[in-house]
């Protein structure tokens, strides 16, 4: 059903419910209704791009704003505008010269051409940016966010023009404080904030890493419908580790490319965490309920400050947390395409390359859901653990290592099981893929289990090598699953083309980046779906937003997993649910708690549908217009 549709069947039952008129009124408050209130006027709102409309001012505006004459005379629509830059600005006048020039017509070069040039929208007219990203979000999130986003970042230091977002370093220590009152906006919703130390599966790329905060903001703006005045991307410059974003000292004066990062290697220890609390306590302090997502940690990092912060304040870690809630619902997906129940998912024989922080996240997770579907008992979550094989660079993980991360431990294979299964500590990919063999004690029977599904979270590309899949052909599921999870493209464990060829066409295929659909042949395509969190984060922002719960839990992550249907809004509903169940919900706006409490689920619905921001140019008022 059309977003119209919902839209239109939830007003008509709140209408036949008669609901009191404070709540009434709250629901008709929609954001995007809402006019704007500006201090400049004249050319000062043409250089602005939260306001600019370019061309399509009307007269009025033009003569109450003072900017008549100051644009060509023709007003165009919304739509001339769209159309203007898709066939002209884009089509015509850069990218077909661009195609031509290049050979298979979908390149890096191309790719970031594509990003320069709306990149330049962004920063003249933010509104018909976000307007046209919605529009065709297919073709332009990769572009804004991976793969493109990745070159973007390994490339940002050349590419910065006109700065977005804030940058706190290592430099700014006791300033934080006052810092953060020079951001513009009064209120600011949601904080994508990294440290650069891991982007994508790219690694340390320093201050550059900012593009990926702005990456993950694009989305949030276009699919959750947070204001864009409302979002601020932000990197943490502690230095970095990556020798080639260093100046040699040697050359420093004659080098072309100058990082625009501290020239230094990472902070760690207390002096880390010193400054990422000092920027916590910052933007707390300036805007209290601001939600911060962070992202592309070093896994070392990754898990310690979600649990040093996560039961303070308003945050969560998109790679630990929205990694796994897509995953395991991509998991219980592949088991129902097995045609079978949900309650056999605990059977589900789970082979997991990556023990870093989305991987752990995944597997954490999925242990989880499947004891809840046992019986929620100590001893589910104990006998859940056995479905899991879990290799990292070494191979697999048994109670043999040493050197193993706690959060690993967990998930390391009992010694003398691997044994009895003709397996050992380290063994690879192809060994663990063959077969994971058991002796039945009470028949003797030596049974084969093999693995119904592969997950990649390595950042390894091509790891799932053709010995790899041919060893996983032999897997004893009618629908076996492979998640090539790793970003950007060239990470990714497999291509589509290779597991379908190599496995058979009866798999469950999906990866982190997007690929197209596999033609079987015979009229049958092989499906490529999206496994990224990008399905997910903005739905747990927007609904911890507008349920303004304190903190953001367990349960609300695991009731957004477990709704996604790729409608954020539903995603966005059932996490406000979740918050008011869990006594967290302290409202948002208008709604307050008591409010909130009394919505029924389509209330709720229409409530995040109502606070969705919009594409569409706000009327704009002066602010002396308002005493007049
Ligand atoms: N699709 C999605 O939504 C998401 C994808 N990712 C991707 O997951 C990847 C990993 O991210 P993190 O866990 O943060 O990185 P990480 O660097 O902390 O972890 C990588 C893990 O892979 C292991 N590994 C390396 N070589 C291996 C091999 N040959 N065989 C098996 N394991 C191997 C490492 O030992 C480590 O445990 C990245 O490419 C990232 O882009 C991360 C978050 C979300
Ligand atoms: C998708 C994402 O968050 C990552 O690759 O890190
Ligand atoms: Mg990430």
């Amino acid at each position: 059903m059309s977003n119209f549709y919902l839209q239109a069947r939830l007003s008509s039952n709140l209408i036949m419910k008669g609901l009191h008129y404070k709540s009434l009124r709250s629901f008709t408050t929609m954001e995007c209704h809402r006019p704007t209130i500006l201090n400049k006027k004249g050319i000062d709102i043409l250089h602005s791009p939260w306001f600019n409309k370019g061309t399509a001012f009307s007269m009025t505006e033009r003569d109450r704003l003072e900017v008549r004459g100051l644009l060509p005379p023709n007003i165009m629509t919304e739509q001339q505008q769209i159309d203007r830059f898709i066939y002209i600005t884009i089509t015509e006048a850069d990218l077909k010269k661009l195609e031509t020039n290049v050979s298979n017509g979908h390149s890096d070069t191309l790719a970031l051409a594509k990003w320069r040039i709306l990149n330049r929208l962004h920063d003249r007219n933010e509104t018909m940016y976000y307007k046209i990203l919605i529009g065709e979000i297919e073709e332009y999130a990769p572009i804004v966010y991976t793969p493109t986003v990745g070159l973007v970042c390994q490339k940002y230091s050349g590419l910065f023009r006109r700065p977005r977002g804030m940058y706190f370093s290592a430099a700014d220590r006791g300033e934080m404080m006052s810092m953060v009152y020079n951001w513009p906006a009064d209120q600011v919703d949601m904080i994508v904030v990294t440290d650069g130390s891991r982007i994508l599966g790219l690694g340390d790329l320093g201050v550059q890493g900012i593009g990926i905060s702005i990456g993950k903001l694009d989305l949030y703006v276009a699919a959750a419908g947070i204001n864009p005045q409302r979002v601020l991307p932000v990197m943490i410059d502690v230095g970095t580790n990556n020798e080639a974003l260093l100046k040699d000292p040697l050359c420093k004066y004659i080098s072309l490319f100058q990082d625009l990062g501290l020239q230094q290697h990472r902070l760690e220890g207390e002096e880390y965490l010193s400054i990422i609390d000092e920027f916590m306590e910052a933007v707390f302090l300036r805007w209290p309920h601001v939600i911060v997502q962070f992202e592309d940690f070093q896994t070392k990092w990754a898990s310690t400050l979600l649990q040093r912060y996560r039961n303070t304040y308003r945050m969560f870690n998109d790679d630990v947390q929205g990694t796994a809630g897509v995953a395991v619902a991509g998991l219980l997906g592949a088991v129902r395409a097995q045609e079978k129940m949900m309650i056999d998912f605990p059977k589900q024989n789970i082979v997991v390359a990556g023990a870093g922080s989305a991987g752990v996240g995944v597997l954490r997770a999925a242990r989880r859901t499947m004891a809840r579907m046992l019986g929620d008992s100590q001893a589910a979550y104990e006998s859940a653990r056995s479905q899991f094989w879990v290799l990292d660079a070494n191979g697999l993980i048994t109670e043999e290592r040493t050197d193993i991360d706690h959060d690993v431990k967990p998930f390391a294979r009992n010694t003398l099981d691997i044994k009895r299964r003709g397996l050992r500590e380290g063994a690879s990919l192809v060994e663990v893929s063959l077969a994971i063999k058991y002796r039945l004690s009470y028949c003797n029977q030596v049974q084969e289990v093999k693995p119904d599904v592969l997950l990649g979270l390595s950042a390894v590309g091509g790891l799932f090598s053709k010995e790899v899949l041919e060893a996983f052909k032999g897997s004893t599921s009618t629908r076996p699953a492979i998640f090539a999870m790793s970003n950007p493209t060239k990470n990714a464990e497999c291509t589509p083309e290779e597991a379908f060829s190599i496995v058979g066409k009866n798999i469950i295929f999906a990866s982190g980046s997007p690929f197209k659909n596999v033609d079987l042949g015979n009229g049958e395509i092989g499906y490529c779906n999206q496994g990224n969190n990008m399905y997910l984060f903005p739905g747990i922002g927007l609904g911890t937003l507008l349920s303004g719960a304190r903190i953001i839990s367990d349960g609300m992550l695991q009731a957004a997993a477990e709704w996604i249907r790729d409608i954020t809004k539903v995603v966005a509903a059932a996490v406000i649910q979740e918050a008011i169940e869990e006594d967290l919900a302290e409202g948002y706006r208008e709604m307050t708690t008591r409010e909130l409490q009394r919505l029924n689920k389509e209330e709720i619905l229409l409530h995040v549908e109502n606070n969705m921001w919009k594409p569409d140019y706000p009327k704009l008022i002066y602010k002396d217009e308002l005493s007049i």
